[in-house]
């Protein structure tokens, strides 16, 4: 079973991806996780990614769309995966799509988390107050929190409407419980 998440810095993808990696032994694709790491080994990768990431903004299409197409053919995936953070714009939702097709591979649900905007500002500050700075995100702070969520809502919220239009779209709400959201996702993949 292959799923995405989508929603806005701080909707609970990570949350939910963990508790469906469990449940279905199927592997989280987080793109900022991997971002991170890349940054943490120092590759090529890592170096572009590195002030682009702090600054709020979106890595390269192209650099992205190469990372999930190598990452997805590792053999833990074969159950399956969830893409959390990607696809981040229209050009990688349609490039994700073709390298599918190619893969013999397809999305079985896209799932929306919808959450509303002045939660997800509440929800990243108290990520921000409870992670000791050392620990914390360099893109965890209030400048870049503002630039990630205009960044979601210009390049990433139309992704929604192309997977609607597609049929292929179920929204959560995002502001349930975890244990109500994690039900409510249980719902969608059962179907
Ligand atoms: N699919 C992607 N395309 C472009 N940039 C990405 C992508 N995924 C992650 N990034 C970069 O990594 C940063 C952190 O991503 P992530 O951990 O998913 O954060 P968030 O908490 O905003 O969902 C993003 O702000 C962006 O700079």
């Amino acid at each position: 079973m292959n799923l995405i998440l989508l929603g806005p810095p701080g909707a609970g993808k990570g949350t939910q991806a963990k508790r469906l990696e469990d449940k279905f032994k199927i592997v989280q694709l987080s793109t900022g996780d991997m971002l991170r790491a890349a940054i943490a080994s120092g590759s090529e990768v890592g170096l572009k990614a590195k002030n682009i990431i702090d600054s709020g903004g979106l890595v390269s299409d192209d650099i992205m769309v190469q990372m999930i197409s190598e990452r997805v053919d590792e053999p833990d995936c074969k159950n399956g995966f969830i893409l959390d953070g990607f696809p981040r714009t229209v050009a990688q939702a349609e490039a994700l799509d073709v390298m599918l097709a190619d893969k013999g591979l397809q999305i079985d649900h896209v799932i929306e988390l919808k959450v509303d905007e002045g939660i997800l500002f509440d929800r990243i500050r108290t990520r921000i107050a409870e992670t000791p700075e050392a620990e914390r995100r360099s893109d965890d702070n209030e400048e870049t929190l503002k630039k990630r969520l205009d960044v979601f809502k210009e390049q990433t919220a139309p992704i929604i409407p192309y997977y609607a239009d597609k049929g292929a779209l179920k929204t959560v709400d995002g502001m349930a419980s975890i244990d109500e959201v994690s039900a409510q996702i249980d719902t969608i993949v059962a179907a």
